[in-house]
């Protein structure tokens, strides 16, 4: 994909720009492994509740019919508070992800990036990562599997799931690689442990619990194994037993016997699990991270025929020295400037297998068609095509906050729309999430008549209430739309002084 797709750049984000600068809200919460809400000796972890969660919400698709699958139906409280979904990872998982689920990322795409973030993080495999997902509109079908239901029941919704009994075995031990069953939720399963380290009682499914290996089969098979789901006391609730020995251990074997062949069949398996969605959805390509990519471009107008475009360049896996912005404006001249990098501007990914460093640029042009970048004397130019930047609709620097003396008030956005533009409406929009923890956007329009200023029509949205970013839209006569380029946040405004 060619920047600036914004759907594949801010998705890109969720995946890849997880620790250090500019890092997302997903890795933190699951480092070091074993952290859970904000403590560390409950027995519990947030990534294991992220694993199940993705799960639950996955295991209600019907490959009969092409309907359900990863869409984010589990936060819809029918679907919620069903007896298959007992316990409160999947509530948790849901407020967890609310800040990084937006227009572009929907609830199942956090879901997905979560699980990916969570495995890779606590010594798995990388999963491939497509987005895409859409949420469901309304609560899925049942069908979890429960720990009480006969193996027939397992291996026929595992069908459904789109599994065969082989690959039911493996999801199930790749999944119980990590966690374990609660007392308070499962008492007829597991006891309450009254353990100062293990807080929320939970007996563990194998004994490195926060981290993913094959110990879940190497001690299955060794006969070891403290997973409750297979040594339980109470037959009818070992659904891990009858799973793992119903091809006589074949499977559950060869996992004990490779390292490998588990890594590389739970990579596989997890991601045709966060790749099931309903027929009707579209996912996007695999998202690699870009070796190049604008972060946070804006153009701001800032006084009559004086734009200032700034942001900041990702380079994936690199440190160049020098790295200097070209800017064409619209008569095919170049403005240049170099860019700024110091110590504290990088991140890393995948449990510190990536590194990303970060170059920030500001500078004032008169117009702006397209950037490139001198990479340490290359040229990078996204194949000759340039960073295209539109300078057609942007935010004036007079966006301002209007604030009364408690600091309680509303931001004011004046929005620039290039003269040869003929909007029909002009708004303002911003992300907020509905009370089901799914994305929703809300919109506030402009006044109607514009103020002209040189080369661009000022619009003005009053009362917009602080919070999100914002992205300025309008839509023109011709029935296209344009879009500033980046979600401006209320917090970063000046006071108003008029
Ligand atoms: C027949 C299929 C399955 C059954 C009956 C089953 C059952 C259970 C039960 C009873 C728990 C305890 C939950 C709690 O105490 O909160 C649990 C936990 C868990 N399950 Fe499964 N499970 C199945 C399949 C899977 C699959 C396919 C995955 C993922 C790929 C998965 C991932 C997890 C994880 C990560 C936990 C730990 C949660 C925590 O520690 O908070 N399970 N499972």
């Amino acid at each position: 994909w060619d920047w600036p797709d914004v759907k594949l750049s801010v998705l890109d984000h969720a995946r890849w720009d997880q620790k250090g600068h500019n890092g997302g809200a997903i890795a933190g919460l699951v480092t070091p492994c074993n952290v859970w809400l904000n403590g560390l000796k409950s027995g519990r972890a947030n990534a294991a509740d992220w694993i199940r969660t993705a799960y639950h919400d996955m295991a209600t698709h019907n490959s009969d019919d092409g309907t359900g699958g990863l869409d984010a139906s589990i936060r819809f409280d029918e679907e919620l508070h069903r007896p298959e979904n007992a316990g409160n990872s999947f509530d948790l998982a849901i407020v967890h992800l609310g800040s990084t689920v937006n227009r572009y990322v929907s609830l199942a795409d956090a879901l997905a990036a979560a699980m990916v973030v969570s495995v890779e993080n606590c010594a798995g495999p990388e999963i491939p990562f497509r987005g895409g997902r859409v949420d469901a509109p309304e609560p899925g079908p049942s069908g979890v599997p429960q720990p009480d239901q006969p193996l027939a029941t397992h291996i026929e919704s595992f069908r459904k799931q789109g599994f065969t009994q082989e690959e039911m075995i493996g999801l199930v031990a790749c999944g119980h690689s990590f966690g374990g069953v609660q007392s308070k939720f499962f008492p007829d399963v597991v006891p309450e442990l009254n353990d100062p380290n293990n807080t929320e009682s939970s007996t563990h499914f194998d004994s490195t619990f926060f981290t993913f290996d094959n110990k879940v089969a190497t001690e299955y098979v060794a006969g070891t194994t403290g997973n409750p789901l297979v040594v339980g006391t109470n037959d009818t609730f070992n659904s891990d037993k009858r799973i793992f020995q119903s091809d006589a251990n074949v499977t559950m074997q060869a996992f004990a016997e490779s390292p490998d062949l588990f890594f590389s069949t739970c990579r596989d398996l997890f991601t045709r699990m966060i790749d099931t969605v309903p027929n009707s959805v579209q996912l996007t390509e695999v998202l690699d991270p870009k070796p190049f990519k604008p972060h946070n471009v804006a153009l701001n107008d800032i006084s009559e025929g004086v734009l200032q475009l700034n942001g900041e360049l990702r380079v994936w896996n690199a440190a160049p020295t020098n790295v200097t912005i070209l800017v064409k404006d619209a008569a095919g001249h170049e403005d240049s400037a170099s860019t700024v990098h110091t110590s504290d501007m990088v991140g890393t990914s995948t449990a510190e297998r990536y590194s990303s460093s970060w170059y920030s640029f500001n500078l004032t042009v008169s117009s702006a068609v397209s950037m490139s970048f001198l990479i340490d004397g290359r040229l990078e130019d996204q194949a000759g095509k340039g960073y295209v930047v539109d300078d057609s609709i942007m935010f004036s620097a007079s966006s301002c906050l209007v604030l009364d003396e408690t600091g309680d008030g509303v931001a004011r956005y004046d929005i620039a729309i290039r003269k040869d533009r003929t909007p029909k409406r002009v708004s303002v929009e911003q992300d907020v999430t509905d009370h089901t923890g799914g994305p929703s956007v809300q919109t506030t329009d402009a006044s109607t008549t514009p103020l002209a200023m040189g080369a661009y029509s000022i619009w003005r949205v009053s009362d917009v209430p602080i919070g999100s970013g914002a992205t300025a839209v309008a839509e023109l006569d011709d029935g296209t739309t344009i879009e500033a380029a980046l979600n401006r946040a209320t917090f970063t405004l000046p006071h108003c002084t008029v």
